[in-house]
């Protein structure tokens, strides 16, 4: 998929107090210049009638830290620099009878539309999420949800919604290629495959015929993880609309426990830095909001932190090389700090 094909429907961490500022290079390849959004501009107003202006944005090649994203114009503190939809997301299972199944907003037992054991918050969401339902409601996913369950496997939900979302042709089985993937080891490939028999499984006995399941390989799910590990958003509801920057940042500190995982096309063009000058919410349901921590000039890059700030540079360090495969280089890791 082009970078170009995206469709840009274009959306927690503790402000670092800012001694550094990011750096960003000025040797840039750009891949991607946005198209359409919503944003808010600098004095608050909403664009006018005559269609969302595009985001302040583009998406290009860095010599060190791969596909980034900078500001084409300057961006002030508190502004959102864009919403972004989730390509494919899925509550916690802990959250399942909590949350809506489609868009994982808090269930309102009053206005709650049931199927089967889960919620939708509205008839739209019902609506909507057939793209994946209408599959997956025809097999028996007791044995894949327990797989999960009691290991505690979160990304696999996303590949299982993701495959059901191929299946009923809502999306390509490449819809994911452009993302960078994780390097997994042999020992996570082979740690994978139980999952993968148990999607296959029973997407077999619920009848999917094999044409539409020929993209359904061990070699599908495991490059789909690899990108689900880097790439994949935990999601956090700020509960209410806060509209005040800092009532944002101190609400993603204060937000309940992780409603679910989603992954989103151009927040993952968004590189990691310590001390942040973007950070991305979410406020009642899995679209997201880029929002700016504090002025950033034009040309400058775009960092979200993908971790807790506030640990300590070694905890930092040992996080980010277990869970996500890289050294941070940002100024404040290379400062020590
Ligand atoms: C979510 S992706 C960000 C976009 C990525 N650069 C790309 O081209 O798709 C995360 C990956 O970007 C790179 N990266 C992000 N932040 C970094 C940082 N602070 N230092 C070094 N590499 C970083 C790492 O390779 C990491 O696995």
């Amino acid at each position: 998929m082009s970078p170009l094909a995206f469709v840009l429907t274009l959306s927690c961490y503790r402000r670092w107090p800012s001694r550094f500022s990011t750096p960003y290079s000025h040797n840039l390849l750009v891949l991607f210049s946005s198209t359409a959004t919503t944003i808010t501009p600098p004095n608050g107003k909403e664009s006018p009638s005559s269609g969302p202006a595009p985001p302040p944005i583009r998406v290009a090649l860095t010599e060190s830290t791969g596909r980034a994203v900078f500001a084409t114009r300057r961006i002030g503190a508190g502004d959102t620099i864009h919403t972004a939809k989730p390509i494919v997301s899925h509550p916690s299972l802990s959250a399942i009878t909590t949350v809506c199944y489609f868009c994982l907003k808090k269930i309102n037992a009053v206005t709650a539309s049931q199927s089967q054991g889960v919620s939708f918050c509205s008839e739209n969401c019902k609506e909507s999420s057939k793209v994946f339902y209408d599959v997956e409601k025809k097999a028996d996913w007791l044995a894949f949800d327990d797989y999960c369950r009691t290991q505690g496997l979160k990304y696999p939900l996303l590949v299982k919604r993701l495959a059901c979302m191929v299946i009923s042709g809502a999306a390509p089985a490449g819809i994911l290629d452009i993302l960078q993937p994780a390097n997994l080891t042999q020992g996570m490939i082979l740690k994978m495959e139980e999952g993968f028999h148990l999607l296959r499984n029973a997407l077999v006995k619920a009848n999917i015929g094999d044409e539409h399941m020929s993209f359904l390989t061990k070699q599908w799910y495991t490059d789909v993880l690899a990108r689900i590990r880097i790439n994949a958003f935990r999601i956090e509801l700020a509960a209410g609309v806060y509209e005040d920057l800092l009532s944002l940042a101190s609400a993603s500190i204060e937000a309940e426990a992780a409603v679910g995982n989603a992954i989103y096309m151009l927040p993952s063009f968004y590189n990691l830095d310590c001390d942040p000058n973007t950070h991305i919410v979410w406020i009642e349901n899995a679209d997201a909001k880029l929002k700016a921590l504090r002025d950033i000039d034009e040309g400058e890059e775009l960092r979200i932190c993908y971790i807790d700030a506030s640990m300590s540079c070694d905890a930092r360090e040992s996080l980010l090389s277990q869970g996500f495969g890289f050294k941070c280089n940002c100024l404040r890791c290379m400062s020590g700090d």
